[in-house]
């Protein structure tokens, strides 16, 4: 069993903290918050020991009623990999407070590329990562993970000679009450490129990848669309076949009347999905069209839970010697990853509902 803690218990802690207990070959050890919130709250009901993620605060929880099974150096110290989870730059700062435990860690994208001895994305470097000397890996951010889904077997099977994708990026996450813009769609960055190109080569080094990045008015997924300008002229069928092939992507059926985010988010829960998640890339399937050897599509990618099948990876792949196919399997099968779960007739309700019904 590797032991695994998770520091930080926002929106990717509290879904890394679930995924890992539903491993089989992984035991949570605990979580580490810095107050006792509602977030508190779900962890105990969850069963999750709880930690002070700053010991200062420790009375906090106390006044609560809420009993504490340690600080978060009790929670380093026994753990075999620690999962960082706090608010991008936090995880720079925690950074040597694992190694002085000597605990492997996984940072998040929102840090820089050097937080980490590597970056990792199970698709596109996960038997390079665990065949490294490697004591720390960034899961590169969300949109950057998506990317590299799709960009990899593109470029095994084709050769991606470039790409170039417009990221429409939401504004924030839904319970972020303080994020936008409220009211516009602002280029995020204005100058080009945005990070995801140069972070997709931090786990593919050889692509040729422009970004340009936007933020929107929208809380629930981004939105990417990519022109991607192959070595070969395939069929759009054939794209589509490879992509539907990839467990982490989702191709949307023509017939499931899916026109947006929106809908998407409401197919998840319609599909049973823990808080509604979506760990694939969500491709519209029509979206698919070669013209001579470029290929264009749309993809849906929900922020909140792309990089959780990632993380769990990432664990096997600094603490363990287990193949890339082995732990993907096994994460996407603990997890319910893929189309089997998201076709499957669900528990409730009356299962899908095409456009013609
Ligand atoms: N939310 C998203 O869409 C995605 C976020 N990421 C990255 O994941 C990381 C975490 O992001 P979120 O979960 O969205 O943030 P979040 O703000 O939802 O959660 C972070 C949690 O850490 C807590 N925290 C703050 N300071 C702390 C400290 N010193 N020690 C322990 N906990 C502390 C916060 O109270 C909060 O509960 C960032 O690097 C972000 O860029 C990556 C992919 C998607
Ligand atoms: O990893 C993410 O986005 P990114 O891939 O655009 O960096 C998450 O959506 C967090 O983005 P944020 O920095 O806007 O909170």
């Amino acid at each position: 069993m590797i032991r695994v803690g998770v520091n930080g218990y926002g929106t990717i802690g509290k879904r890394v903290a679930d995924a890992v207990a539903a491993q089989p070959d992984m035991a949570l050890v605990g979580v580490a918050k810095t107050r006792p919130n509602y977030e508190a709250e779900a962890a105990l009901r969850r069963g999750y020991d709880l930690h002070a993620a700053i010991a200062e605060r420790a009375d906090a929880f106390a006044d609560a009623g809420i009993d504490l099974a340690g600080d978060l150096d009790d929670l380093i110290e026994a753990s075999d990999v620690v999962v960082d989870c706090c608010p991008a730059g936090i995880g720079e700062r925690n950074r040597a407070r694992y190694a002085a435990h000597d605990t492997p860690a996984i940072l998040q994208g929102g840090e820089a590329a050097d937080v980490a001895d590597v970056s990792f994305n199970a698709r596109a470097n996960y038997e390079a990562v665990r065949d490294s000397d490697a004591e720390s890996a960034r899961v590169v951010s969300c949109n950057t993970t998506a990317l590299s889904r799709v960009l990899a077997p593109l470029e095994e099977e084709y050769g991606v000679e470039k790409a170039r994708v417009t990221l429409i990026r939401r504004g924030g996450d839904p319970a972020e009450t303080d994020r936008g813009p409220i009211n516009d769609v602002v280029p995020d960055p204005v100058s080009i490129p945005s990070h995801h190109g140069p972070d997709v080569n931090t786990v593919l080094p050889g692509i040729a990848v422009d970004t340009l990045a936007v933020k929107a008015p929208v809380t629930r997924m981004h939105t990417h669309g990519l022109n991607v300008t192959l070595e070969s002229t395939p069929e759009a069928g054939a794209v589509r076949d490879l992509l539907e092939a990839e467990s982490r992507v989702f191709v949307i059926p023509e017939g499931a009347g899916v026109d947006g985010g929106g809908a998407l988010k409401d197919y998840a829960m319609d599909a049973g999905r823990p808080r509604g998640d979506l760990w694939e890339n969500c491709v519209w399937g029509e979206s698919i069209q070669l013209q001579g050897s470029d290929l264009y599509l749309f993809e849906n990618v929900h922020q909140e839970a792309d990089v959780v099948p990632e993380n769990v990876d990432a664990i096997r792949a600094l603490a363990t010697d287990v193949p890339a196919v082995e732990s993907v399997a096994r994460t996407d099968e603990s997890l319910g990853v893929g189309l089997e779960s998201l076709l499957a007739e669900p528990s409730t309700g009356t299962g899908l509902v095409t456009a013609d019904d």
